[in-house]
């Protein structure tokens, strides 16, 4: 072949991979425009013709409101904390259930509800529904909080719920006094309104969440399971309404969690002979130990943003962010790589990127001339959807890589099973209905929790677990969870009580509404 030949040939082939190059980019961006245009995952059932139930409804007035938040900072003023996994305030544990019953004097009195102590502290009820086929749900909340110290810098007391322009602060606020007394307040105001269920439900008020419910939420659930109680769903705390905290996205947004991290403590520890200080080894465990934990943090787990529930969580929320976003959160399939770095730049997002790993406590030394002969560290590992404590736990030792430091998981759990949020999951279908009826401007989408919750016991109970509570979180408010100045407003407290007044009388329908059915009537 001549030289002007194989240039001709070089030409065309050159001609032909830069066209298919052409054409593969304008094929992927005529799918990603097309997806842009035709997602929508948010009809569902909004339009369906709903059964009736003839729902009272909660007009507040002046007096009620008085009652309601009196009641709200009673129980914030009573210090309910959690401090140990050993360690309990007993004492105010005991004072919250007397005032439970002054304060909710219909519900401990009513002959359709059955109320009972778990666990010394915990509290079990049984609100019967007139129509016992119907399968029963559940209710949580939790009665503890964990400590909070005026001295971090606390607007208020962190137990005086004092209120500044419009807000409650106190520890418990959001987490999770709001809703047990939301819960409860709502239930008694049904119960004077004479309203009786037609299906049946429990709540459950655990003592201990925040050191892991092992007294209150697992002797709840060995309660039911012994009575051979089955669940229709459960509901937690958890996801919250986010309004201005997830960028770019116009308007509020009220995430479902249907899923919770796994968690994992693994400990990190050196030893070595321990010696005179006069006379250091070039590495003492405190320095091997350092650059182990040095290396996990520059070196964090991997993205996996899109492998869990978290990617449905943009998909739905797609229509309601501006271009380019929009384009981007409607094809995650192509734009999942760049989103996570945008996401994993602010630690609240980045928690939906991938497993996060928090170095908790450091621990070495006893004198200051004695070499050390142990340094331990602890590592709180918050696991993603697609990943599990086996997994997590390879990962740790390959990046250590250092044969001196010791890795051991202490405790852990992997990720919780996802519970359905299509149209035929009857708990997430209503909780939905509930907050569009009540915040029409919201849109609704399925999420993770990235914390955990007491719900995360009742997996035997039920398939569908969902974590979440109508408080309205703005810009700086997620770091007010079990952080310094948590409050919440009281007209966002009221909406609570009528949150859960109306979810559960819409519980009360006997299924849901048939899908599409609101296509047939258009
Ligand atoms: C990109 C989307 C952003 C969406 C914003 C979401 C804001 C989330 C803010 C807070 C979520 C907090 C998680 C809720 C439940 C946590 C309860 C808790 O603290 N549990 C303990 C349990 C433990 C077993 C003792 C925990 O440490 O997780
Ligand atoms: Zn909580
Ligand atoms: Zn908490």
């Amino acid at each position: 072949m001549t030289e002007s030949g194989s240039k001709l040939r070089i030409f065309k082939i050159l001609k032909i991979i830069i066209s298919s190059l052409l054409i593969t980019v304008l094929l992927l961006f005529t799918i990603a425009a097309i997806r842009t245009l035709s997602l929508d995952v948010n009809a569902g059932l909004q339009l369906a013709h709903w059964e009736k139930t003839n729902n009272k409804s909660l007009v507040i007035d002046h007096h009620q409101r008085e009652e309601l938040l009196a009641n709200f900072k009673e129980a914030i003023r009573i210090p309910t904390v959690s401090f140990s996994n050993t360690e309990s305030n007993t004492t105010a544990l005991l004072e919250f259930d007397r005032f439970l019953r002054k304060a909710f004097p219909t519900v401990f009195s009513s002959s359709l509800v059955h109320h009972e102590l778990v666990g010394n502290y915990s509290h079990l009820f049984w609100v019967k529904g007139s129509q016992p086929e119907l399968v029963p749900y559940m209710l949580l909340a939790h009665i503890d909080v964990v400590p909070a110290s005026e001295s971090d810098g606390w607007e208020a007391p962190p137990f005086s719920a004092k209120e500044i322009d419009g807000f409650i602060y106190g520890r418990g606020t959001i987490d999770d006094k709001n809703s047990l007394m939301g819960i409860l307040q709502a239930l008694e105001y049904l119960l004077l309104k004479g309203y009786a269920p037609r299906r049946g439900f429990y709540i459950g008020l655990g003592h201990d969440e925040e050191i892991n419910g092992l007294n209150g939420a697992m002797n709840i659930v060995r309660v039911l399971k012994q009575r051979g109680v089955q669940l229709l769903f459960v509901m937690d705390e958890g996801l919250t309404i986010s309004d201005g905290i997830i960028p770019g996205l116009e308007g509020p947004a009220a995430l479902i969690g249907l899923s919770e991290k796994g968690q994992a403590a693994v400990k990190l520890s050196v030893s070595v002979a321990p010696g005179h200080a006069s006379m250091p080894p070039r590495e003492t465990s405190i320095g091997i130990l350092a650059t182990a934990v040095k290396r996990l943090e520059d070196n964090p787990m991997p993205r996996l943003f899109g492998y869990g529930p978290e990617g449905d969580t943009f998909e739905h929320l797609a229509h309601k962010f501006s271009f380019p976003l929009k384009f981007i959160m409607s094809n995650l399939w192509l734009f999942s790589p760049l989103l996570s770095r945008i996401l994993e730049r602010k630690p609240v997002s980045n928690a939906f990127v991938r497993t996060t790993t928090a170095v908790t406590f450091f621990n070495a030394g006893v004198k200051i001339n004695v070499i050390p002969s142990l340094a331990e560290a602890y590592v709180n590992l918050r696991i993603h959807s697609a990943q599990s404590v086996e997994e997590v736990l390879d990962i740790i030792k390959d990046t250590v890589g250092d044969q001196r430091v010791k890795v051991e998981l202490v405790d852990g759990f992997d990720p919780l099973p996802i519970s359905g949020a299509d149209e035929k999951a009857f708990g997430f279908q209503i909780i939905k209905k509930t907050v569009l009826d009540l915040f029409p401007t919201v849109t609704v989408a399925p999420g993770i929790c990235i914390g955990n919750t007491d719900s995360r016991h009742f997996v035997d109970l039920t398939k569908n677990i969902y974590r979440f509570s109508p408080a309205w979180f703005k810009p700086g408010d997620p770091e007010r969870f079990h952080g310094i100045n948590e409050r919440i407003s009281t007209k966002n407290y009221e909406e609570m009580i009528v949150f859960y007044f109306n979810l559960i009388q819409n519980c009360d329908i006997r299924k849901l509404p048939e899908p599409h059915s609101s296509v047939h009537e258009l």
